[in-house]
């Protein structure tokens, strides 16, 4: 049998100082919960003995818990430890304490089918109660249940905010959000009060929110009232649309950086668990890091809006979306990802040009020549590789099929840029 050999006194210091303060309850707290395991190691060791000199320091060890709410009792009734847990029960023990997982001392015993413990703790009152016994309490999980993505309108600070942006579903605002900037994308009211796209836009919003990747904007949450809100990380930097009007056309490594960032979003958004096509793929949608990197931006939600309003592309024509529009699109035909592979082509032509497609077009004229005549923007500048004329040709072909998916697009940028830059 273990015997105590000597326990440490407490000596309260009085504190002068909150340092000191501080300090004298973290050595408290140490020393509690040395007494605590103490108790419990003595507890299992059945020695009583020892268990009686550290109650008459402290009586409250007595129903002393651990960080699963065990107490040593549950530990004696464990073990079948049954002089220390006469002698626990003598002093006050609770004999149906119950731990996290809700299980009683009796329980335990029960379990581990100790007989005279069970009889000894029924003796004293005990019961079966927690996951082995009659009477099972719900546990509570950890994590709190209202950890979602709805964000409460009034934590959202308009005040010093200002319009960044317009869409063709409403507004683009930079804001606060819990002293976080945030973009905040106010949809239109009249959108806002249809209920098919209430419903709609939180089947959409719970998926956009699962999306992590560096290459694709991140939506952190939204308001599901009026107006309907959606919150998505700020980038500083603006658009492809804004950069490109000021730069001009960008040096060929450049674009090559631009386009794999595009591309790897693309392959997240495209070969995800669920596949989402953009299909308004263009240099306005394309947001800029401060180091030079490219998030893929407003994806996802046009489906909803524009299937719900039935509203055509004509109505929203002069956003530019017409111009960077796949024929299959444009002709109202079945498509699929590719339809996001021909915009792309539009987005490289446009980066190495520095000139839109097609600009000497209006943007309906510009699709439908590329959709009903086959037109397609002339390669001029004399920066291209080849290979990389080579894509931009297939990347816009007519017939879906011949363009590549952007997990090739991906290699063949690779390959180029490695041979570029060993020129
Ligand atoms: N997360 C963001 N951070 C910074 N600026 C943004 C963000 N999202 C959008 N913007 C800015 O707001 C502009 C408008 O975005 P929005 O997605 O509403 O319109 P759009 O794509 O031009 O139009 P539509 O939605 O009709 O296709 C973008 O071009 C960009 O400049």
């Amino acid at each position: 049998m273990l015997m105590e050999s000597s326990i440490p006194d407490q000596n309260p210091v009085v504190p002068k100082t909150p340092r000191e303060a501080a300090v004298t309850k973290a050595h408290e707290k140490k020393h509690r919960m040395d007494c605590t395991s103490r108790f419990f190691w003595y507890a299992r060791q059945d020695n009583t003995y020892a268990l009686r000199q550290l109650l008459q320091k402290d009586p409250s060890l007595v129903n002393t818990y651990g960080y699963d709410g065990r107490t040593s009792l549950h530990v004696c009734a464990f073990y079948n430890c049954l002089a220390a847990a006469t002698f626990l029960l003598r002093h006050g023990a609770h004999v149906n304490a119950q731990d996290r997982w809700g299980n009683s001392p009796l329980s335990d015993a029960q379990t581990e089918g100790h007989k005279e413990m069970v009889n000894l703790l029924k003796e004293n009152g005990g019961q079966l109660l927690g996951s082995h016994g009659i009477k099972i309490r719900t546990i509570v999980p950890p994590v709190p249940q209202n950890c979602d993505w709805r964000v409460d309108p009034s934590e959202l600070d308009f005040s010093k905010g200002m319009v960044i942006g317009k869409g063709s579903f409403g507004e683009i605002w930079k804001a606060t959000w819990r002293g976080t900037p945030v973009a905040v994308k106010k949809i239109l009211a009249s959108l806002s009060e249809d209920e098919s796209i209430i419903k709609h836009f939180k089947e959409e919003v719970e998926l956009l929110l699962k999306l992590r990747h560096p290459n694709v904007v991140q939506f952190l949450g939204a308001t599901t009232s009026k107006p309907l809100m959606l919150v998505m990380e700020f980038l500083k930097a603006g658009d492809l649309h804004s950069f490109l009007k000021e730069k001009g056309a960008l040096p060929i490594l450049t674009v090559i950086r631009f386009a794999k960032d595009i591309a790897r979003g693309m392959i997240y958004l495209h070969h995800g668990s669920c596949c989402i096509i953009h299909r308004d793929l263009k240099p306005r949608n394309l947001l800029l890091l401060e180091n030079n990197h490219v998030k893929v931006a407003d994806f996802g939600l046009s489906k909803i809006f524009r299937s719900n309003t039935r509203q055509s592309y004509i109505l929203t024509g002069e956003t530019g979306s017409y111009r960077y529009m796949a024929p299959e699109v444009f002709c109202h035909k079945p498509y699929d990802t590719k339809v996001d592979v021909f915009s792309f082509a539009m987005i490289l032509y446009q980066m190495i040009e520095g000139e839109s497609p097609l600009r000497e077009l209006a943007p309906y004229e510009a699709a439908k020549s590329m959709a009903i005549e086959g037109c397609r923007p002339k390669l001029k500048s004399k920066a291209y590789p080849q290979q990389l004329k080579e894509l931009i040709i297939k990347c816009w072909s007519r017939t879906k099929e011949k363009r590549p998916y952007f997990k090739e697009i991906l290699t063949i940028l690779e390959g180029i840029e490695l041979e570029y830059r060993s020129r």
